[in-house]
């Protein structure tokens, strides 16, 4: 298994959800990390939260919607802990809405921040992973990147481009001693699923995706699980 103390993190959409029980998880077993989220308050709070762990934890405002943000992101995080070795492309939102009322806006939101976003990221980050020949980036799909359902057309497109994306780039990096996976979460209870129809103790929680994150990152650099879907054992409707 890999030790992962002292190594550096930068995670994005980390002020809640699944990015900020990744954040603490890592945190937790001596990761460094710098979380990336549009509101500084609430990018505090995971700082808080990650107190009473003995690592380095950096909070940087920055829109995955926007390039500039992003290469400062990286910028920063660099000049912080002096290199990235891990990615987590974690920041993402979800329209439900039926195709035919999809506007044009809606679906350019939705691939700008959930495919964009994790292109720019990586195209940010790659390059000095490839000069220190070692590095991991971890982009969160979802279930929806393997089966499309009605009012999530326009989400499950950017989650299958994501998924391409992301095994691409995996074939051109591990050559570089770089592992690029996915992680494919089912419903997990956060803000972005609303009022879940499950009872909540059955359904996924952030805790657990972090959980698989972390292990995923934990095997031995030799190998990597290139998809990790995450299915709840008993789900149980209200
Ligand atoms: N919750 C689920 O059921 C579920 C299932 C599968 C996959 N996912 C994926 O997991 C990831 C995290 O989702 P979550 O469930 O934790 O949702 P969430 O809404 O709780 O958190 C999403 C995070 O992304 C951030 N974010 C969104 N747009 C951003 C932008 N433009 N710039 C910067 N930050 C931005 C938010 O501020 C927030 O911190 C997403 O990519 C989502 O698609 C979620
Ligand atoms: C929200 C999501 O991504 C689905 C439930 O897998």
């Amino acid at each position: 298994m890999e030790n992962l103390s002292g190594k550096s993190a930068l995670i994005t959409g980390g002020s809640r959800g699944i990015g900020r029980a990744v954040a603490l998880k890592l945190a937790s077993i001596g990761v460094n990390i710098a979380i990336t989220g549009r509101n500084y308050e609430s990018l505090q709070e995971t700082l808080a939260a990650a107190d009473q762990y003995d690592v380095d934890a950096a909070a940087i405002v920055a829109d995955m919607k926007n390039k500039d943000d992003i290469k400062a992101a990286v910028n920063h995080t660099i000049e912080t802990f002096g290199h990235i070795d891990i990615l987590i492309n974690n920041a993402g939102v979800m329209d439900n809405a039926l195709f035919l009322d999809t506007t044009e806006e809606m679906f350019r939101d939705l691939f700008e921040t959930n495919v964009m976003g994790p292109y720019h990221m990586m195209q940010q980050v790659l390059p000095q992973m490839i000069e220190r020949k070692t590095g991991d980036i971890v982009n969160i799909a979802s279930m929806s990147a393997v089966n499309a359902s009605e009012q999530t057309a326009a989400y499950s497109a950017t989650k299958f481009a994501l998924t391409g994306l992301t095994e691409g780039v995996m074939k051109e990096m591990r050559k570089h001693n770089i592992r690029t996976f996915t992680i494919n979460p089912s419903a997990v209870l956060t803000d972005l699923i609303g009022e879940p129809s499950l009872e909540r103790d059955t359904m996924i929680h952030a805790e657990d995706v972090a959980d698989v994150i972390v292990s995923q990152l934990q095997l031995n650099r030799r190998v990597f699980v290139k998809t990790n879907q995450i299915w709840a054992t008993n789900p149980q409707q209200k």
